[in-house]
């Protein structure tokens, strides 16, 4: 979701893991040459979405990157063909905590209404079966740090690596 820390803990756990980072709604900014938020008042969510799918599209192709998606990702089930070239993880954060983060922060298009804790619980319902289909779900404590969350991720992800055995008889 918006503001579970995708960004955050993702540019650090990439450094850990010496993976390279990459972050889809940076890379969408590049593309179009404009803020997200300028991208949603123009052109409108639609054409957002478009545009994050290309880059999510492009990025899939390669090995040893740790991408960092856009809360709304999920919502394209094509989308979900290009995450599943990847292990995906879901930083699962109360609405609550949400809110106490992006209270504000105008950065965020979707939350730009009088009553943003109501959006971020309305958008958490309806999308928490697509976060489901994560590989591995993170549940993220109150006051648990970035840094915390990425020693987790990385006990956690190899437990949940898909292994092939191969029967030689
Ligand atoms: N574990 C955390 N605890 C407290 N604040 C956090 C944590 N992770 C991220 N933040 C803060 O929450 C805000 C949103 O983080 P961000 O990484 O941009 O989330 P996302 O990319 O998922 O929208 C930022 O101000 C960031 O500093
Ligand atoms: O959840 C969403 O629909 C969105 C999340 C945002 O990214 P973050 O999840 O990094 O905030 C950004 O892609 C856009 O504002 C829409
Ligand atoms: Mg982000």
């Amino acid at each position: 979701m918006m503001g579970s820390g995708k960004t955050t803990v993702g540019r650090l756990l990439a450094r850990e893991l010496g993976y390279q980072f990459f972050d889809t709604d940076e890379l969408v900014e590049e593309v179009a040459g404009c803020s997200i938020a300028q991208i949603f008042a123009d052109a409108g969510e639609a054409q957002f979405r478009q545009l994050e799918s290309q880059v999510l599209e492009q990025l899939c192709a390669y090995q040893k990157l740790l991408v960092a998606t856009g809360g709304g990702i999920v919502l394209s089930p094509k989308n979900w063909s290009y995450l599943h070239h990847g292990l995906v993880v879901w930083l699962d954060v109360s609405a609550e905590q949400l809110y106490r983060r992006l209270q504000g922060d105008s950065s965020r298009p979707l939350l730009q209404n009088p009553d943003p804790l109501a959006t971020l619980r309305s958008l958490l319902a309806s999308r928490q079966g697509l976060y489901a289909q994560a590989d591995l779900r993170l549940v993220v404590g109150e006051g648990e740090t970035p840094e915390a969350i990425v020693r987790r991720a990385i006990a956690e992800i190899p437990k949940c690596l898909k292994t092939t055995t191969v029967d030689l008889n």
